[in-house]
């Protein structure tokens, strides 16, 4: 159950009068996600997800809110936030930071076919794109400096082979994101964590992406390969579908073509997306945090993911 901060419908009756939504009607605590707590809120004016921050801080949160509503009035499907009467899109409640985002429709399409595929692909270059002109700067704070820190405070807790694994792949990486090909990268807003529990569809039409409390500026290329690392694999082997790729590759450059740079940096760059969800998940798993209340997710399936993609070929990001 993700509701860690108890919150009643009484207790929003004053505090629900800063925003222009009428009397608060009926509140529902979101028993999925692992960060923070989620209810869904119904007030005179229509549907809403009411989230209580319960580790991101107001100093963070403003560039992911403010993000959110860039991108939702340049007509991306993301969750709306709404300001209250001091034009504040993020309020304490119980003394923790809060915010009240528009409701999407629909539901996480768990087993993704081809047209799923496509329709994230292009969506995630409009994204891209909608938010080059987003003014606000803040770092991907799961970027390399942080597998730097994070690396020695999970490598006494593996074997051999991993730790090998891990050591050399950190050195690859540094590299990788020393060389001129990196430096060439087209960067900007990103979400991050595009996995398929983080966007929402009906039927083939895609309704929305949310979750974007690990978004920041980095390389558009590293979240296509975080993307196509969730919805485009065997999620048992971790071996790339070559059919969901190429959906999702072909949608997304049909909306803003690769560069060279691009497609020379792919292999490179779905490593280090396999690399950054396999340190975070070691790091939950054996470094949990205190009152943490959910099963980690199993750090295996990335180390998996990981060793297949140094192991096999991806397909091309697009054709010469
Ligand atoms: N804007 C939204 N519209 C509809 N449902 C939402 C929205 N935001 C969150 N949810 C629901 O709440 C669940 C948990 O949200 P999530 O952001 O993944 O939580 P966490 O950040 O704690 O992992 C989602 O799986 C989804 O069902
Ligand atoms: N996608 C990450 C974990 C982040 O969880 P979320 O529910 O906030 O998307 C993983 O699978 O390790």
């Amino acid at each position: 159950m993700a509701v860690f901060t108890a919150v009643g419908l009484g207790e929003l009756t004053q505090w629900i009068k800063q925003f222009p939504l009428g009397n608060a009607l009926a509140l529902r605590g979101i028993a999925s996600g692992i960060e923070n707590s989620n209810f869904f809120l119904t007030t005179e004016r229509g549907e809403y997800v009411l989230t209580i921050f319960e580790n991101l801080g107001f100093d963070q949160l403003p560039f992911y809110l403010n993000l959110m509503n860039h991108l939702a009035l340049r007509g991306i499907p993301v969750p709306a936030p709404v300001a209250n009467d001091r034009g504040e899109l993020v309020v304490p409640l119980q003394g923790k930071p809060a915010a009240i985002v528009s409701k999407l429709d629909g539901s996480s399409q768990m087993d993704p076919q081809p047209a799923h595929c496509a329709a994230v692909g292009a969506m995630l270059a409009k994204m891209h794109v909608a938010g080059s002109d987003f003014p606000m700067q803040q770092s991907n704070l799961r970027g390399l400096d942080w597998w730097n820190e994070t690396t020695p405070a999970v490598l006494p807790y593996l074997d051999d082979a991993d730790a090998h694994l891990l050591r050399a792949e950190m050195h690859f990486q540094q590299a990788f994101h020393g060389c001129a090909h990196y430096a060439a990268l087209p960067r900007g807003p990103i979400h991050a964590d595009l996995f398929r529990n983080n966007v929402m569809f009906v039927g083939e039409q895609l309704t929305g992406f949310f979750d974007f409390y690990f978004a920041g500026c980095d390389t558009w290329l590293f979240d296509v390969a975080v993307t196509v690392n969730d919805w485009c694999i065997d999620p048992d082997s971790g071996v790339i579908d070559r059919a969901r790729a190429r959906a999702m590759l072909d949608a997304y450059h049909a909306e803003r073509p690769f560069t060279h740079d691009e497609q020379a940096s792919w292999q490179p760059m779905l490593r280090a997306a396999a690399l950054r969800f396999w340190l975070s998940r070691l790091y939950d798993f054996h470094l949990p945090r205190e009152a943490e209340m959910l099963t980690p997710h199993d750090p295996t399936h990335f180390e998996r993911i990981l060793r297949e993609r140094l192991a096999t070929p991806a397909p091309e990001l697009f054709h010469e």
